[in-house]
């Protein structure tokens, strides 16, 4: 990481998004620690250690289907074959014989295929006389029967570490009777805001004064990873403040998040305090909105100065704090971010050379989806954001969109 201080060479150059991503990602390692919790905790909790299997799953061979578990070798390759019916074969309470000869076991869904049968014989493929059942012609040996293992073998690697736990990964865990697993401790993260006419909610309004919305996106946003959060409150544009603010975040936190006061203005002090209490990156990007921000570390915490924009604040935290989060909290590989393309149905002029993240809505035109704007796109207006399902991706060399051009989103909201 290289020292740069306001006015230098690194202020000037505009950093591509792709170049500032690889140099986050490339700068952080996964954070120490571990702690041991039950399944249930380790929803969105990242595995620090393998889950092996400790038994085959699933356990013993078991019936796809309800129906008759038969022997292939009894069944006649061009007509209907009648078998005998010597018993029945529930999920947990097996069918204790050997199927002979000639006979058949009426089984259910997930019961145990009794020693001798190998084939089990869909129920509305059957016709039931009394204690004979008759199977069809055709059938194919082995078929509607799980194998024991055919999911995961006893010894093999069911979840590997580095894994974010989701419901599914809940379920296996728990499929395999492991009532507990070893995940990476929680990331502290430090966060305020920063500015002398932001105000806390509770307190009156003067004039001249915003209301502070960024710290309760960022709460959000930092919440749904699974953060420790140490939410410092508002920071006045005070070089001393800031000082004593930044250095008991750098000594509390893995992470340190601020927002505001890293543009070039006479009171956007926090850069000027970055680059002299630690190493600052960089501070400008090719992006709109979220051009100034600052990546660095101060002692041991890493540093993210996100602009003051509240919309900047939130593209920003998307696409470059979140899988820096993620990454520092061990997860191996990054998941991609959904990229694909949609038609566009709006209009718009963009000057080239940088990339530019609007608020879209996603919309059903028949089978195909279009995206339209979300509403007003100034990097201010948080209606439209909360509006929006999508970002709507330009790159760097685009120019204009005209209605039924191919653009790319970003969804919000995966579905599991
Ligand atoms: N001469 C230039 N001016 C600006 C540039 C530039 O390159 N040259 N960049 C613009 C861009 S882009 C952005 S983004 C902003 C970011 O500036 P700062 O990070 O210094 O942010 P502030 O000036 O502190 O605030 C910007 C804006 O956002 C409001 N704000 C700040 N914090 C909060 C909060 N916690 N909750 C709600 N709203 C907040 C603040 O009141 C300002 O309106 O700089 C441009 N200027
Ligand atoms: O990036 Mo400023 O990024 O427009 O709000």
């Amino acid at each position: 990481m290289t020292q740069s201080s306001p006015g230098g060479d690194a202020e000037r150059a505009l950093l591509s998004v792709g170049a500032a991503r690889s140099l986050i990602l490339d700068t952080l390692s996964p954070i120490e620690g571990w702690e041991c919790v039950a399944v249930r905790a380790a929803l969105d909790r990242v595995l620090a250690r393998d889950v092996i299997a400790p038994c085959n799953v699933p356990a013993y061979d078991n019936s796809a289907m309800d129906g008759y578990a038969v022997r292939a070798a009894d069944l006649a390759s061009d007509a209907e074959t009648a078998l005998a019916l010597v018993g029945t074969a529930f999920a947990g309470h097996p069918f204790a014989h050997t199927v002979g000869a000639g006979e058949a076991v009426r089984i259910m869904t997930g019961a145990p295929v009794p020693e001798g049968a190998d084939t089990i014989v869909m129920q509305e493929l059957t016709r039931r006389e009394g204690e004979q059942v008759r199977v069809p012609a055709g059938l194919k040996k082995g078929q509607n029967l799980r194998r024991a293992g055919e999911d995961l073998a006893a010894g093999s690697i069911a979840l590997a570490a580095g894994t974010r736990c989701g419901p599914a990964e809940l379920g296996l865990i728990a499929s395999l009777g492991i009532a507990e697993v070893v995940v990476h401790r929680p990331l502290r993260v430090a966060f305020f805001s920063t500015g002398d006419e932001i105000t806390s909610i509770g307190l009156p309004l003067a004039p001249g004064k915003v209301y502070d919305s960024n710290r309760y996106t960022l709460f959000g946003a930092l919440s749904r990873l699974g953060c420790e959060l140490l939410d410092m409150g508002v920071i006045p544009d005070e070089a001393a403040a800031l000082e004593a603010a930044l250095r008991d975040a750098a000594q509390a936190a893995d992470v340190i998040i601020t927002s505001g006061g890293v543009s070039v203005g006479e009171a956007d002090f926090i850069r000027e305090m970055m680059a002299r209490m630690g190493e600052v990156s960089f501070w400008k990007l090719a992006i709109k909105p979220g051009r100034p921000m600052a990546f660095g570390r101060i002692g041991d915490a890493v540093l993210f100065g996100l602009p003051g924009n509240p919309v900047a604040v939130l593209v920003s935290f998307y696409q470059f704090v979140q899988d820096a989060l993620l990454k520092l909290l061990g997860v191996n590989p990054l998941p991609p971010a959904e990229h694909f393309a949609v038609r566009a149905d709006f209009v718009l002029r963009k000057r080239p050379g940088h990339v530019e993240y609007l608020r879209g809505r996603l919309q059903r035109d028949g089978a195909e989806l279009t995206v339209a704007m979300a509403g007003a796109q100034g990097s201010g207006v948080l209606r439209s954001m909360s509006d929006a399902d999508c970002f709507v991706v330009l790159p760097e060399d685009c120019t204009a969109v005209q209605p039924g051009d191919m653009v790319f989103i970003q969804p919000f909201n995966g579905l599991v």
